[in-house]
């Protein structure tokens, strides 16, 4: 079977598209073996996607993280997906249905964009010492679990060790969460960090858990309800935007996509 590496502003994903409809793959299994980054492909992620409808463009999108786990959102994933229905399909514009939700998606040459949708956002929802200092979390739901901490510096955090904690506090199970560090960095600009639920890692970079950083940093008066730069690990910034129809419901997230390789499964 062919498979393509692509990022998007850093977070790779391996890409099985139009797989044969009689393929019985076990694809949790198949996602664990591909991503492991020594002895498979290596990648937060793997993605199939299938064609579904031309008129209109419609694309069904599973996405399953390195260990395996389904991810019901991941905005990276589908502005990957978004850009190969370029290269494969001639398509510009679509929808992308991930676990039942359907994304509206734009390409064009310097950014592909999609959308997500904020539900349920919690303030104070979980706290944890960071470098000395109790630091409260948020949550906000971006299509998948995650929740911000606003921080002087997020530099000085010990990603991996706090992610860890917070991913699994009892308050948040079974769940669990994606968790983000978020530092103001200057008018409508932001730094991010994320730990990413099912990589079990850092991240370096996120599509919902950017979305997730300016919901919570325009409720805390960070940034206003306008376009903010996302500042990411990858030094690819994504930008996000309120929807014009429904700015408080949907947010467009873009950035770029890089194709690496592509090759055959042995
Ligand atoms: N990196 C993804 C999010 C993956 C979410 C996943 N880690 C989960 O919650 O299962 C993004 O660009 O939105």
């Amino acid at each position: 079977m062919r498979f393509r590496k692509i990022h998007g502003a850093g977070n790779d994903f391996v890409f099985l598209s139009d797989p044969a409809p009689e393929s019985d793959n076990n694809w949790a299994k198949e996602a664990e073996q591909l991503c492991a980054r020594r002895t498979g492909v290596g990648a937060d992620g793997q993605v199939i996607s299938r064609l579904i409808s031309t008129n209109p463009a419609l694309i069904e999108v599973a996405c399953f993280n390195a260990d395996g786990s389904t991810a019901t959102m991941c905005g990276n994933a589908l502005r990957c997906t978004a850009w190969l229905a370029r290269q494969d399909h001639g398509l510009t514009t679509m929808g992308l249905l991930m676990a039942g939700v359907t994304h509206e998606a734009v390409v064009s040459d310097d950014a592909v964009w999609v959308t997500a949708e904020v539900g349920a956002v919690q303030p104070r929802c979980v706290q944890a010492v960071i470098n000395g200092r109790p630091t409260w979390f948020d949550s906000a739901h971006t299509g998948t679990e995650h929740v911000v901490a606003v921080v002087a510096d997020v530099d000085s955090i010990d990603t991996v060790t706090v992610g860890r904690l917070i991913r699994h506090h009892a308050d948040l199970a079974p769940l669990g969460t994606n968790v983000n560090f978020v530092q103001s960095a200057g008018s409508q600009e932001l730094r991010i960090r994320t730990y990413e639920r099912g990589v079990e890692a850092e991240t370096l970079s996120c599509g919902s858990g950017a979305v997730a950083a300016v919901v919570i940093a325009t409720m805390r008066g960070l940034v206003a309800r306008r376009p903010v730069t996302v500042h990411n690990q990858a030094g690819e910034p994504l930008t996000v935007r309120p929807h014009p129809d429904r700015p408080t419901r949907t947010q467009w997230v873009g950035g770029p996509v890089t194709h690496t390789f592509e090759g055959v499964l042995a």
